[in-house]
């Protein structure tokens, strides 16, 4: 099956494999390095929620957070894929959260301790409708916003991704097969922040794609 033929979302599931700071100014404004190779996690596919769902804040998180990003849908088996070659793995892409458990995460980081609970509790990937390759020209220039209660938190441009989607996908594929319907989110511009219940969150991908969400507490 062809990804590049989809238009609904919900015909995707596979593996979720995400970035973590891709962008200079959020590595520094959680204290962060830089990274010099990119950092990698997984999320489980139990993590979707879909428009008209709600984000549910899991079981002893005191402070929920927002992270906007692109998300690269892939429509081609493919391992160790060349820089040169990537694009062509790309079947669309998708408006995502990456919805973190950050006091699970600060704790996590403190012990050593893997990051799943932080990032892959259930409703932790909020996703938008699909987007066919065509409609985004450019996802390396591409406009990402998201609004906490109508209030701007979030506003960045895949353009300062310290690595590009093309080099991402080559790396990426290094370690792990890539299949059709996985999802690789790219990482957050600055501007993450916390949620609460009732909030209403709000993101859009350069007058494309826009989505809605919730949150209530589990
Ligand atoms: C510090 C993080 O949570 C990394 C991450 O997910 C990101 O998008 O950056
Ligand atoms: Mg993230």
């Amino acid at each position: 099956m062809s990804y590049s033929k989809l238009t609904r979302f919900s015909e995707i599931g596979k593996k979720i494999i995400a970035v973590g700071r891709n962008y200079s100014e959020h590595a520094a404004e959680l204290g962060n390095a830089v990274p010099s190779k990119p950092i990698i996690f997984l999320k489980p596919t139990s993590s979707y929620v879909k428009s008209g769902q709600a984000i549910k804040i899991p079981n002893g998180c005191s402070s929920l957070h927002h992270e906007v990003e692109l998300g690269i849908v892939i429509d081609q088996k493919g391992c160790d894929i060349p820089e040169s070659k990537a694009m062509d793995y790309v079947g669309g892409y998708v408006l995502a959260l990456d919805m973190t458990a950050r006091d699970f995460q600060d704790e996590a980081k403190k012990k050593g301790h893997p990051w799943s609970l932080a990032k892959g509790f259930d409703t932790s990937c909020p996703i938008g409708n699909f987007i066919s390759k065509e409609s985004l020209a450019d996802p390396g220039n591409a406009h990402l916003w998201l609004k906490v209660n109508d209030t701007m938190k979030q506003d960045g441009n895949t353009k300062d991704m310290i690595f590009s989607i093309p080099y991402l996908i080559s790396y990426i594929s290094g370690y792990f097969t890539l299949e059709p319907g996985d999802l690789i989110l790219t990482g957050t511009p600055s501007g993450v922040g916390p949620v609460t219940q009732g909030d209403v969150i709000k993101a859009g991908l350069d007058g494309i794609s826009e989505l809605e969400f919730k949150v209530e507490q589990k």
